[in-house]
């Protein structure tokens, strides 16, 4: 059962804005061999016949709900509970065994990871991640003391990626992902790498593509970040939503059975 605060009146949502995803009855389930001890060499007959023994993991049972324009919805549950599976089925990198996403445009998830090189220094990673974002070449240098800026990775920006802490990798990668305009924006647990200051300036990144009429899904087990920036929040339990609407509202809710 899903329970909405939707008509509590605490979050009036006028009938005017446009609907630019819509999650209808969304299942996935993924097939993982369960082949289980190694086998050894003598084994190999029996690890074939087990190979071709598979186990399905149903990570979404029955998914629904509608995003609409300006909406900045925080995505909460527990380890497991098919936060990072919903979000791969809106993108469409992961396929639904049953039901359908339907969106506006192509969702972004943020991430340019593919693109960056660990041995390229930060400098030729703002470039090839800005081509990659789809901007030209004259947009990539006319933005590039944005995004070194936003970063906060000056000093080491002629150093290669792989001398980068995970905290500074996450936070080019963000700064790079962000600086196209997003229509629908997709940002799974990227926040918790980066320091408190770097948190906040992105945050309030994620504040401005919002106004900008983007729609923006935060995925975080950081209720602060998600209170700070989210109108909305569904909670996925066990594949299923539990509860969608005010932020408030349902993060006590969850929390009350933590
Ligand atoms: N590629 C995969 N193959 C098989 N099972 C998977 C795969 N990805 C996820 N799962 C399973 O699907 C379920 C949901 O996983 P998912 O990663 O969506 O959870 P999550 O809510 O994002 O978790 P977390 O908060 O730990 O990141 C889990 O049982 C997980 O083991």
């Amino acid at each position: 059962m899903v329970v909405s605060t939707e008509g509590t009146g605490k979050r009036a949502r006028p009938d005017s804005r446009l609907p630019v995803v819509i999650v209808d009855d969304l299942h996935v389930e993924y097939k993982v061999y369960a082949t289980g001890k190694r086998a050894t060499e003598a084994d190999r007959g029996g690890l074939l016949r087990r190979a071709k023994r598979t186990r399905t993991v149903h990570a979404l049972k029955g998914v629904s709900f509608t995003a609409y324009e300006n909406d900045s919805i925080g995505v909460i549950g527990s380890n497991g509970s098919g936060k990072s599976t919903l979000m791969r089925a809106i993108t469409g990198l992961t396929p639904s065994s049953s039901g359908a996403v339907y969106a506006v445009s192509r969702p972004s998830m943020l991430g340019v990871g593919a693109a960056l090189i660990k041995t390229l220094s930060g400098q030729r990673n703002v470039i090839l991640g800005g081509l990659a974002m789809g901007l030209s070449k004259r947009e990539v240098e006319e933005r590039y003391d944005e995004i070194v800026d936003f970063a906060g990775i000056r000093p080491f920006i002629d150093l290669p990626m792989r001398t980068y802490s995970s905290g500074m990798t996450a936070r080019l990668k963000f700064a790079i992902a962000t600086v196209r305009k997003h229509e629908i924006l997709i940002v799974d647990e990227a926040l918790a790498v980066g320091d408190r200051k770097f948190r906040k300036r992105s945050e309030q990144r994620i504040r401005e593509i919002r106004d900008n009429a983007g729609t923006v899904f935060l995925v975080s087990h950081s209720m602060q970040s998600i209170r700070d920036t989210c109108n909305r929040v569904i909670w996925i339990e066990k594949g299923e939503l539990m509860m969608d609407g005010d932020p408030d509202e349902v993060i006590s809710a969850y929390e009350a059975t933590r």
